[in-house]
């Protein structure tokens, strides 16, 4: 049985709140050194997701059956999806002033997860909580408590939005 491994409190990602300035620029300021590694960031993440949810690797068709994370790390789809992400989410730090553009981001994510990769909302939930256990080990310096209960606030943001566009797009 998968274990919820993370950190964070479970359940607090259910509660969306709006960020504060000094919450939106501790957030900027730590993402720095997370995007100079660029899509190895994320490819811990997923590592992370995927060894301790493996049910999350079956929208993944290249690497859907192997469990060894270093035969993981030589996929392409998983490369892109690291790409991909890490753009994605750098649109959405550097935007987190411009509700509109937050929402534009969100949402094509959503409908894109939804409707195209099939993907159950609850992996947004898990991956937000893996997302922050692997970038506070990764990068203590920049992971302040303060820092997480930021992160621990868009990941809300975030897990709210997309669960949003689910149900707009009919998920049931
Ligand atoms: C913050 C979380 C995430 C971000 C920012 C993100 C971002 C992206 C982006 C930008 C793409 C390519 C464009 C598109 O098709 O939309 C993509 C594709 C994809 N995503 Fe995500 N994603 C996230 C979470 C997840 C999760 C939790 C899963 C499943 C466990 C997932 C599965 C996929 C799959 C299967 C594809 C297609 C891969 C391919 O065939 O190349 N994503 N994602």
């Amino acid at each position: 049985m998968e274990v919820l491994q993370a950190k964070v409190e479970v359940g607090r990602l259910e509660k969306a709140e709006p960020l504060s300035e000094s919450e939106v620029e501790m957030i900027q300021r730590s993402w720095v050194p997370v995007f100079q590694k660029n899509e190895a960031a994320w490819i811990a993440v997923l590592i992370r997701l995927f060894s301790n949810f493996p049910s999350s690797k079956q929208f993944f068709s290249q690497f859907q059956h192997i469990d060894n994370p270093e035969e993981m790390k030589q996929s392409v789809q998983l490369k892109n999806h690291s790409k991909r992400a890490m753009k994605a989410m750098n649109t959405l730090v550097e935007n987190l002033h411009d509700d509109d553009k937050v929402a534009l981001v969100l949402s094509v994510m959503g409908k894109s997860h939804a409707i195209k990769h099939k993907v159950d909302p609850k992996y947004f939930k898990i991956l937000g909580e893996v997302l922050l256990e692997v970038l506070v080990e990764d990068f203590p310096d920049s992971f302040s408590p303060d820092v997480q209960e930021a992160w621990g606030k868009l990941m809300a943001l975030m897990y709210c939005h997309v669960t949003r566009v689910y149900s707009e797009v009919g998920w049931v």
